[in-house]
């Protein structure tokens, strides 16, 4: 059996009056792709935030490799091997590709030289390589998603957060980006995605997580999650019933 890699314990989150996260538990096994899915507001980048150490929960514990990292900043939780992509790119548009894949190795620690290979590495892993000298603000808005990608490998992860990666991108660059997904899972990190597209959530993950008002509404296998009635009239709509 796998062993538990992110455990997230009884998470309350409000902002004033706000409930965004109420009282949620959930795990990550290692090795598993796990999506994190639910209509607007429900509290999905909440959640995410607080695993990544950029929001505080107001109450409840976050767990990372069975260590307690609840107090841990992003920068403590990335060096343990826990880190995460933006939905709105963050990289440094006056650097090239490379030299911003080597800010994410540099961020874990590593030396100068370490950390050039290890970039070298990882552009050609996302397949960046022929674009590692473009200016990243030239990359097209694929390439721009899978710099962002590149640039949380290359603090050698072992659980990745990914937020949204696929939006907006073409059904061929979205299954582009799906092989991507599959390949780092097979390169032993565990995944842990908020997507909106249930067309890209289902085929990808192993066990889906629905939230809804800020409280899991459902997990499970992707297709059992699917067929639940709760799922279909507070998310998918009668429209996907149909
Ligand atoms: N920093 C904040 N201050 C106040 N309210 C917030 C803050 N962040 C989120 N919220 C509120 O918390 C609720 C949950 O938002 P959250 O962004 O987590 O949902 P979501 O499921 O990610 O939605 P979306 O799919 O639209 O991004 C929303 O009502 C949102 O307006």
């Amino acid at each position: 059996m796998s062993a538990t890699i992110l455990d997230v314990g009884h998470i309350t989150c409000r902002f004033g009056g706000l409930l965004a996260n109420d009282d949620i538990s959930l795990s990550v096994q290692e090795g598993e792709i796990v999506g994190l899915i639910g209509p607007n507001g429900a509290g999905k980048s909440t959640l995410f935030n607080i695993v990544a150490g950029a929001v505080s929960p107001t109450s409840g514990s976050v767990s990372f490799l069975g260590r307690d990292v609840t107090a841990l900043r992003p920068s403590g939780r990335c060096r343990l091997g826990l880190s995460r992509t933006f939905q709105v790119m963050r990289s440094f548009n006056s650097m090239n590709t490379l030299e911003n894949v080597i800010v994410g190795a540099l961020a874990c620690g590593e030396g100068a030289r370490q950390a050039r290979r290890n970039a070298y590495e990882v552009l050609d892993f996302v397949g960046l390589t022929r674009r590692a000298e473009v200016p990243a603000s030239e990359l097209t808005p694929a390439e721009k998603r899978r710099l962002e990608v590149a640039r949380a490998l290359a603090t050698r992860p072992k659980l990745l957060l990914l937020d949204e990666v696929m939006s907006g991108l073409t059904p061929s660059e979205a299954r582009a980006g799906m092989d991507l997904i599959v390949r780092i899972r097979e390169a032993g990190i565990s995944i842990l995605l908020v997507e909106h597209v249930m067309e890209i959530v289902a085929p990808l993950v192993d066990r889906a997580i629905v939230l809804n008002l800020g409280r899991i509404l459902t997990q499970g296998a992707p297709a059992d999650v699917l067929k639940d009635e709760r799922v279909v009239s507070a998310y998918l709509g009668e429209e996907y019933h149909a």
